[in-house]
């Protein structure tokens, strides 16, 4: 009866229109009807479909009847977990990409938002800050029920799986289907952002009773190890302990932002009513008992106004500024270099030496160094190192150059100690240094320092900007058309992917048709409760989310 089932989820599918994340995932030991609850005994019949499919049907149904209103975009990317890995199911090249899991955990509040734009760009990911992203992952943009209906039995087909003495057709992986919407209030053009995870775990499983050997027994082990993280996990939440160990498995670190975040989560607990499974059911009771007392806190709306895209803009802004100024700088730098010759003059004459001292040239190099370096920080001091290999080694022999140094002043009465050079000082011994120095005290340091401190304080105040930001790039701005969107590439219509393999789809269609258990338990996640401190940073970081 899997229309019964799924009215327990109805609710939760309209939430992600109005801009929340939900995560709705079955648990239970294998053959005992997770993917059969998710996916439903057969994609023919609408009668048979499963939560999956219903749920995206609602979707876009709900969608469609808010037209008039907000404009909504649908994507959808289908991943799994097999062996700690994790793949992608919708993969365009034939192949199942395996990703590295980057994961990027935001809970060090001193981090500016800078600092986590240059994570993302350099990870590549179009993720968000809820310490979960699957770098290119392929992203497909979908229109109706039969794009995903398309999409899923492809990623299905993909997924692995294999025989055991308990189930068939026993998933070896958990499976993550996440639906992302994006919602333009036509009025007022304020955006929302909501994420389904519709998940599929693989089953525990006992492996005497499984027999499992060889490659499923590896599965088998990885499967149960990650399920014994996530009850781990439960009971952390549960016992409200001020550390929670997501990062014991891939799938507690998937679920992390569903669990103890500002999501609303729902658990289908699959019973198998074979009296051999006695002990395993018991346990799945217990376990559903603990997650049904974890307590999420209040869930939150995604909602992005006006001032969000304001303060977008201005981060935007700001980051032509910084590349600007990063222009500025190595244009300093090469000028530097390039009169490096006239420098050997310049020193010799204010030492009043017609030839100078290989000491006082030194001097002049390490004064120049000293000021570059405060300009362009660690960044760019593989640059100003490149310059000369004499240079390298004089800098880190600094204590012999300064005792010779100290010697020469005191035969010539140099006003200027170098062990106690100021950026000042530097810019008087270094005449091609001074333009340098001056911008590196008195203004680009500055604004610089400026630039981030508003940074940071944006990503601290307002919940949610940061992953806005990111979110930006998945989907197409409504004001370009599509194909003028730099990210276009990414939103893959579903005809282009490769067809399933045809002993697979013939294998799906022989999926037996009974009904699913349907016990499911819900984790609270009461919009009228305080958030309770599941997590010890959970309740001082921004929303946290998969986009
Ligand atoms: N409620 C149900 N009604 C009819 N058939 C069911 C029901 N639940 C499960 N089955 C059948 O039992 C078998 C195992 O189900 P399924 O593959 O969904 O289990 P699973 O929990 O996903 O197992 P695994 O963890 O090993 O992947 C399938 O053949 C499925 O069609």
């Amino acid at each position: 009866m899997p229309e019964e089932v799924f009215l327990d989820t109805q609710p939760l599918i309209r939430s992600v229109l109005d801009g929340y994340n939900v995560c709705v995932f079955a648990y239970g030991q294998t053959g005992s009807g997770k993917t059969y609850t998710m996916s439903g005994p057969s994609v023919v019949s609408q009668e048979d479909w499963g939560v999956n499919y219903r749920a995206l049907n609602d979707l876009f149904q709900i969608a469609q009847s808010r037209r008039s209103s907000i404009i909504y975009e649908v994507a959808v990317q289908m991943v799994e977990i097999y062996n700690e890995q994790v793949r992608d199911l919708l993969s365009t090249d034939g192949t199942q990409k395996r990703y590295p899991f980057i994961i990027i955990i935001f809970t060090d509040l001193r981090v500016s938002m800078l600092d986590i734009l240059v994570a993302v760009t350099a990870s590549g990911l179009h993720s968000q800050p809820n310490g979960l992203a699957v770098p290119e992952a392929s992203m497909h943009s979908v229109n109706t029920t039969a794009d995903v209906l398309e999409l899923m039995s492809i990623g299905l087909a993909n997924r692995a799986v294999g025989a055991t003495a308990l189930n068939e057709r026993s998933s070896r992986s958990h499976s993550i289907l996440t639906v992302h919407v994006r919602g333009t209030d036509s009025e007022t053009n304020d955006i929302l952002r909501g994420s389904l995870h519709l998940i599929d775990l693989a089953g525990s499983e006992r492996v005497d009773r499984s027999e499992a050997t060889g490659d499923r027994l590896r599965e088998a082990q990885h499967i149960n190890k990650s399920l014994s993280a996530l009850g781990d996990v439960i009971f952390a939440l549960a016992q409200k302990n001020s550390h929670v160990p997501y990062r014991n498995s891939k799938l507690t670190q998937v679920l992390q932002s569903s669990l103890g975040g500002q999501a609303k989560t729902l658990m289908f607990v699959q019973l198998n009513p074979d009296v051999g499974s006695f002990s395993e059911t018991i346990s799945t009771l217990k376990f559903a008992e603990r997650v049904s007392g974890v307590e999420l806190g209040a869930a939150r709306s995604n909602k992005e106004g006006k001032e969000v895209r304001e303060l977008i803009q201005q981060v935007a802004s700001l980051k032509d500024t910084i590349a600007k100024k990063d222009g500025e700088i190595e244009r300093l730098l090469s000028l530097k270099h390039s009169i490096k010759g006239d420098r050997h003059v310049t020193s010799s004459l204010r030492y009043g030496s017609s030839s100078p001292s290989r000491h006082s040239i030194r001097t002049s190099q390490q004064a120049q160094r000293i000021a570059a370096s405060k300009i362009s920080g660690p960044s760019d001091k593989a640059a100003s190192d490149g310059d000369d290999c004499s240079q390298c080694s004089d800098m880190n022999s600094e204590a012999g150059s300064h005792q010779s140094v100290n010697e020469f002043r005191n035969q010539k009465n140099l006003p200027y100690s170098p062990s106690r050079l100021s950026s000042k000082d530097v810019g008087l011994i270094a005449d091609d240094g001074v333009e340098l120095l001056g911008l590196a005290d008195g203004d680009s340091e500055e604004r610089l320092s400026d630039i981030s401190d508003s940074v940071l304080s944006m990503g601290t105040e307002t919940d949610g900007s940061i992953s806005s930001i990111v979110e930006y790039t998945l989907f197409p701005e409504t004001t370009k058309p599509p194909e003028e969107s730099d990210n276009s590439e990414k939103l893959i219509p579903p005809s282009k992917l490769p067809k399933p393999p045809q002993e697979r789809q013939l294998l799906q269609q022989q999926t037996r048709t009974f009904q699913p258990t349907r016990s499911a338990a819900r984790i609270s996640s009461s919009a009228r409760k305080s958030v309770v401190g599941s997590s010890s940073t959970s309740s001082k970081l921004p929303p946290k989310r998969w986009l």
